[in-house]
């Protein structure tokens, strides 16, 4: 399998709501590699949930993909058809959304639904597969008969994984899977997600609100504000100095569970509407950094060392970022 597994490049989702479209993914690129686990973090309605449908072309009116590309082992899922694409979904890359309350069928059994996917493919799959992937999740197998309601909150979770793992793929993408759990559930449910990686080899991109999750389980960071990625590089990197003054503020917003006490500070306001995002920088309304060109220009992506930052302080040139804008 070649490394580059996901490459995202100027992906831009809109929502077509009349008069001003909201674009809640602007111009986005993103590279997953074989094997790797990648965090996306922001605040509520920053576009996260949006760019993991658009990447799994789940996206639905009044959304839609209005440029860019999703390439997934080389072939482009925006242009792919439905056909290709559903031979593709559960057995090359997988979705885990936020409730699996939602995303189970209450009136069929966790083995039934499992017959339904497995169906659904052309692939010859052991018989015992259902309960295999089960017992990896750390169920008992006689739950195959079990209906959603019969298992817990963190079981139905757990079996939406099982079924994501049914054909072993090699990319699950994960919206917020263990924000409906109590917070030791929600631990115990990461650390087999990043076990069951170790061991399978498939690559996670993983959406959350949980700052520590990611701090804890992802190699790689995205920092999303405002429909546009603000900071990306390796997670430990963005933890250890963040570049771009949002990054810094969100994590400024987290307690440290083991670090020094120290007085949690808010971001102040709040951010923009999607529909009118404010000129130049999205963030400059808010930024205890922002300076005159701020409102000017629109920053791009810099390389800073290691990560990646969008922040005018970061530009080599103020010039150079004006000709760009
Ligand atoms: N059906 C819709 N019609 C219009 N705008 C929408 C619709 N759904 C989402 N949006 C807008 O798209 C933007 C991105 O939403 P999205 O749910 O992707 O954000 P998010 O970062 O995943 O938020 P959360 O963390 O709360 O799940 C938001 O500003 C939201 O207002």
């Amino acid at each position: 399998m070649p490394d580059q597994l996901l490459e995202v490049r100027d992906l831009t989702v809109s929502y077509d709501t009349g008069e001003h479209p909201v674009v809640a993914v602007d111009h986005v690129d993103l590279d997953v590699q074989a094997g790797e686990f990648v965090g996306i973090v922001g605040e509520s309605g920053c576009g996260k949930s949006t760019l993991l449908f658009a990447i799994a072309q789940l996206l639905s009116s009044p959304a839609a993909i209005t440029g860019g590309s999703v390439k997934f082992l080389g072939q482009n899922l925006v242009t792919m058809s439905e056909k290709k694409l559903a031979a593709l979904r559960w057995r090359d890359f997988s979705v885990v959304m936020q409730s699996a309350m939602n995303a189970l069928n209450p009136v069929k059994s966790i083995g039934a639904q499992f017959q339904d996917t497995i169906m659904a493919h052309d692939e010859v799959v052991d018989d015992n597969r259902p309960a295999e992937v089960l017992r990896l999740v750390g169920i008992d197998p006689i739950h195959l008969k079990s209906y959603p309601h019969q298992l817990s909150g963190g079981m139905r979770q757990r079996a939406m994984i099982a079924m994501a793992l049914l054909f072993t793929p090699d990319l699950i993408i994960m919206d917020e899977p263990t924000s409906a759990l109590d917070v030791v559930a929600q631990r115990s449910l990461m650390v087999q997600i990043k076990e069951l990686q170790r061991k399978l080899g498939f690559a996670v991109i993983f959406v959350t609100h949980d700052m520590s999750l990611v701090s804890h389980f992802s190699d790689k960071l995205v920092v999303m504000y405002a429909g546009q990625v603000v900071e990306f590089g390796d997670t430990r990197a963005v933890f250890d100095h963040p570049e771009h003054p949002y990054s810094e503020g969100l994590l400024d917003a987290f307690p440290s569970i083991r670090g020094p006490k120290v007085p949690l500070t808010g971001i102040p306001g709040a951010p923009p509407n999607l529909a009118s995002p404010p000129p130049g920088c999205r963030f400059q309304p808010r930024c205890p950094k922002a300076f005159e060109d701020c409102p000017k220009i629109e920053p791009e992506l810099y390389q800073v060392g290691a990560v990646q930052s969008r922040c005018l302080l970061h530009a080599p040139s103020i010039e150079s970022a004006k000709e760009v804008s």
